[in-house]
């Protein structure tokens, strides 16, 4: 299984390990394609036809199929199956899931092609999927509004066959009415019309008391806030799981405020973040934004679990997932040089990419980051990265940083203060040679030098002198090659040029290869056209470079002391 894979079934196994189901027969020892792992089977399955357009290359290794069917599973589709992104079948039968099937979940399942979720306690609506992917869904026997539990035909069209409702039987008409015809005249006519006018009514009120409820519904993700998971905390309650605020809890401060570890009456342990900057913001639109972000479930985000309104003076606070592991920064400047190997590096550049790509591209409206870096990219307990602090630029939090030189904001950005998901991209790209090169990335003082580094990084041939030095010559030199050109990639003058979060998820993912472009930058002195390389010439010492729609740009966005890159080692 990929990492990833392994990451999600590491969780799968201890939400949904029940009695002596499949899962609890999940043998963790070895790998879920290499060993007894009930119900996951990898690469394809004879039982299951899988249509030409939905296979993927180079299944062997990756977790294919999953069913679940009859294991005894309860409560709601935890999203983090979401990341079991290369499933070409999920089958759930039998057993006694309850709650909303989001096709948020869905979109973690480009692949997907059968599904079987019946005989469950599924409710509200059936999702949309991906109709000219899905050959089969079986949803009957749930508790669907829409459809009363009937099977769906491919094309999504209810194949009525409900044979677990009941017939509407109606009363006898009294004898009055029998006797009378006007008056059954009268209520035939009448009846139909009021019971129209009152299900109208109850409908209108329901939506309209849902509406004031959740007044941010239309701008969220996933179709219903869910209140239960992103919820209001008293003052009372964030100072007794702080103990008070007390300095022994505080886990690092950054440009927003104050980060405290929160261990709560119930057990849990979460992290209250104090925002410093966020008072400026207006009350409503704040915590409209927060609520938005609030209802963002993927396995590679942090999730926000509440917000407290009632702080005192200027400050705002915000409940999250506790990521045992801190972030990316705190394990390269740890003193452990085994924390990141270089496989784990490979693992966090791909979840990473996966939540970007999520932020950017499935969510509507999308979500631009504008702080991604390592002290945003937090790990939890089995190393697998998520995104955090996303959203919060939006209410004006993220804009400090405390890393020394700004090497992840791009340039592009700083110059017309126009921010585009291409942003977000540009500071992966430097992140991508921060996991190659480790912590010198962040003590280098300009991008002018960076830039070179990662032109001579990915067209080195053998890029073992270039790297951290903390990885003591262990690692997959392809996947550094690999890593740098993308890296030269998304580090492109102009944003256009640079790949999306999907692209780049694909070709490290392995399901798409590097652009043809790229190899060229390979060739030195070729003037391939698009590439950094032609974009920017190499710079030379006190020379600015970058060259952009017929005017010369300084690349010395941010002072004019820092461009003196080209000549240092890499
Ligand atoms: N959810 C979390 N779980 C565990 N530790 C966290 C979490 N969020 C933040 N931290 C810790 O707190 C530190 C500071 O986080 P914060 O996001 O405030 O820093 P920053 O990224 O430098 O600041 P900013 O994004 O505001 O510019 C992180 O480096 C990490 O060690």
């Amino acid at each position: 299984a990929t990492p990833q894979e392994a990451a999600v079934l590491a969780q799968l196994k201890d939400i949904w390990s029940i009695g002596d189901n499949k899962v609890n027969r999940w043998n963790e020892s070895v790998d879920a394609c290499n060993g007894p792992w009930p119900g996951i089977t990898c690469g394809l399955k004879d039982a299951i036809t899988v249509p030409k357009k939905c296979l993927i290359s180079n299944t062997s290794c990756k977790v294919t199929h999953l069913d679940l069917s009859n294991s005894s599973l309860t409560g709601e589709i935890p999203f983090i199956l979401g990341g079991l992104s290369n499933l070409l079948s999920l089958d759930l039968h039998g057993n006694q899931l309850v709650g909303e099937v989001a096709t948020q979940l869905f979109y973690g399942f480009p692949h997907l092609c059968h599904v079987d979720f019946s005989y469950n306690y599924f409710n509200d609506t059936i999702p949309k999927l991906n109709r000219a992917k899905i050959e089969d869904s079986n949803w009957e026997h749930n508790c669907f509004s829409e459809y009363g539990g009937c099977r769906l035909l491919p094309n999504m069209r209810p194949l009525c066959e409900c044979q677990n409702m009941t017939a509407l039987l109606l009363p006898k008409c009294p004898s009055w009415v029998r006797k009378n015809p006007i008056v059954l005249y009268v209520l035939v006519g009448v009846c139909p019309f009021s019971v129209i006018l009152c299900s109208f009514l109850v409908v209108m009120f329901c939506f309209l008391r849902r509406q004031r409820k959740n007044p941010i519904i239309r701008r969220t993700c996933s179709s219903k806030i869910q209140s239960v998971e992103c919820r209001p905390f008293t003052y009372q309650e964030l100072e007794e799981a702080t103990n008070n605020f007390h300095d022994n809890r505080l886990l690092g401060c950054g440009g927003s405020g104050s980060v405290y570890q929160g261990r709560f009456a119930n057990g849990s342990c979460m992290v209250v973040k104090q925002l410093v900057k966020a008072a400026d913001y207006g009350d409503t639109d704040f915590w409209k934004e927060v609520l938005t972000i609030g209802a963002i479930h993927h396995p590679n985000v942090v999730r926000l679990r509440g917000y407290c309104k009632e702080s005192r003076g200027l400050e705002r606070l915000l409940v999250y997932d506790y990521m045992p592991n801190g972030s990316v920064l705190d394990a390269l400047l740890s003193n452990d040089v085994h924390l990141l190997p270089w496989s784990r590096r490979y693992s966090i550049a791909l979840a990473t990419a996966c939540g970007l790509e999520y932020l950017h591209e499935h969510c509507s409206p999308r979500i631009i980051h504008k702080g991604v870096k390592p002290s945003n990219i937090l790990l939890d307990r089995n190393f697998t990265a998520r995104v955090g602090d996303f959203g919060l630029a939006k209410i004006g939090c993220s804009e400090q940083t405390h890393i020394g030189p700004q090497v992840f904001v791009d340039p592009d950005y700083v110059l017309t203060g126009r921010l585009t998901d291409k942003s977000d991209v540009f500071s992966f790209g430097m992140f991508l040679l921060v996991l190659i090169k480790g912590r010198q990335v962040l003590e280098t003082p300009g991008k002018a030098q960076l830039f070179s580094r990662i032109q001579v990084l990915a067209k080195a041939d053998d890029p073992s002198d270039f790297v951290d030095p903390r990885l003591r010559g262990v690692f997959d030199k392809t996947q550094i090659t690999l890593c740098a050109q993308i890296a030269l990639l998304c580090t492109r003058i102009l944003p256009d040029l640079r790949p999306t979060m999907g692209e780049i998820r694909r070709i490290l993912d392995g399901t798409a290869n590097i652009p043809l472009t790229t190899s060229l930058i390979n060739s030195p002195g070729s003037s391939s056209r698009g590439s950094f390389a032609s974009e920017c010439p190499t710079p030379s010492i006190g020379s600015c470079y970058g060259h952009r729609a017929g005017s010369f740009i300084s690349d010395c966005y941010m002072s004019s002391s820092i461009c003196h890159g080209g000549s240092d080692s890499v």
